[in-house]
């Protein structure tokens, strides 16, 4: 844990598992320490050290998961020996049994997509199951189903039944896998410890600090928080909480609206800014559905859908700011090139370095989103110039 830690260097991930470590400290110093120096207990200090509560907390965290919302989060034996994969799960887990009509799909899965053909799979649990410490398939052309046995009515009533289903073909001695969700790589490795390859959910946070770094290296910070300001005034919020607030870029390096508007208000020439600010002030709140959009020369329009304007906002100016905070972002990863990181990833023995590999992944992967935003704010501006070309042209002609 320590070494993921400095490796990783400035991350999100870094920063979150810094405070989760304190906040288990806090429960430890709580709950178990009475306990230590409680004489009628006798408890040997070495087993229940802060360390060990630490590894016994990361353990149950990496292994439970919310059941429904009756049961809420738990510990479900057999169902915690599934590996994770990335929305290709074979067995699914659901709170209620398949034919009786439910979305109590354990993490949220859709069920409608999977055939349970009968060439369908029955899982067994056997000795060999636990030779890899990972759910393997007993395959067999005709077996049944779990989700194709009779479920009785007693079954589908009964609140402590978690039904297990096979949703896809398992090749004999093959790995069965779950899902833990659609996760990035920086949750999947908060939270369990290991990332994916070519993960499509993944995605790099880039923090509201950050954006505010940028603007102060142009703009006063007087002028920085009064832009936030009117940013805020007009209902737009980053994610997370109001201390830690931050911007996702996807998978394909494409950055949220509410990342570009505010980027649009901090370009703002002053008296586009003053129209706005007078035109907010008077017109008192702003639904969540109202935005607004800003056009290249900087004039200032109240639009009603929020996509609408994407490619309006996508000026010359915000895209050279996108690229500004690519680059900051890509400073917190330290002097190692993303190619010095590729080729250390590739050295890298994914089971006996298991942590130099997920960190390295970590990093490989949201470097290559960082490069991917790159390429979207170049070529958006490209696109925008050409657009305010084509518009003049236009213009011309008409006079
Ligand atoms: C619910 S358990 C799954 C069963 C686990 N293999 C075991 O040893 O009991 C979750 C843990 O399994 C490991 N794991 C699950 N999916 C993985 C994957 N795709 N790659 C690497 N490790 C994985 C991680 O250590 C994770 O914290």
């Amino acid at each position: 844990m320590r070494w993921i830690r400095s490796y990783v260097g400035l991350s999100s991930t870094r920063q979150t598992m810094k405070e989760d470590k304190a906040l288990v400290y806090e429960d430890w110093k709580e709950c178990i320490l009475p306990l230590i120096t409680s004489a009628p207990l006798e408890l040997n200090p070495k087993f229940f050290g802060a360390e060990q509560y630490f590894a016994a907390k990361s353990l149950i965290s990496s292994r439970s998961f919310e059941i429904d919302d009756y049961h809420g989060f738990g510990m479900v034996a057999l169902a915690d020996l599934f590996n994770h994969k990335t929305g290709a799960e074979d067995v699914h887990f659901t709170s209620s049994p398949s034919h009786c009509e439910s979305d109590n799909d354990v993490d949220g899965n859709n069920n409608d997509e999977y055939d349970n053909s009968e060439d369908d799979v029955q899982l067994t649990q056997s000795s060999h199951l636990r030779r890899n410490r990972s759910l393997t398939a007993l395959v067999g052309k005709n077996f049944h189903s779990v989700s194709n046995l009779e479920c009785s009515s007693a079954l589908a009533d009964d609140p402590t039944v978690l039904e297990m289903i096979i949703v896809k073909n398992v090749k004999a001695g093959s790995e069965v896998f779950n899902t833990y969700g659609s996760l990035g790589n920086a949750a999947l490795l908060h939270r369990y410890g290991f990332t994916e390859p070519d993960n499509p959910y993944d995605i790099v946070n880039i923090d509201l600090e950050v954006v505010l770094q940028w603007s102060s290296s142009l703009f006063s910070d007087r002028h920085s928080r009064a832009r936030l300001l009117l940013w805020k005034r007009l209902n737009y919020s980053g994610c997370g909480s109001q201390n830690s607030e931050y911007f996702e870029i996807s998978s394909q390096g494409e950055p949220e609206v509410e990342l570009l508007i505010l980027l649009c208000i901090m370009l703002l020439p002053e008296e586009a800014y003053c129209k706005l600010d007078l035109t907010v002030a008077t017109a008192g709140n702003f639904s969540k559905s109202v935005s607004i959009i800003l056009s290249g020369n900087s004039s200032i329009a109240v639009g009603e859908t929020l996509e609408m304007g994407k490619n309006l906002l996508l000026t010359r100016s915000v895209c050279d700011a996108l690229l500004s905070l690519a680059d900051i972002r890509e400073s917190f990863y330290g002097s190692n090139s993303i190619e010095d990181d590729i080729k250390a990833l590739r050295r890298c023995c994914c089971n006996r370095e298991r942590k130099l590999y997920h960190s390295l992944m970590l990093r490989v992967s949201e470097r290559k989103i960082l490069e991917k935003l790159r390429t979207y704010a170049t070529a958006s501006a490209q696109s925008f110039e050409n657009a305010r070309r084509i518009s003049k042209r236009k213009k011309l002609k008409r006079t």
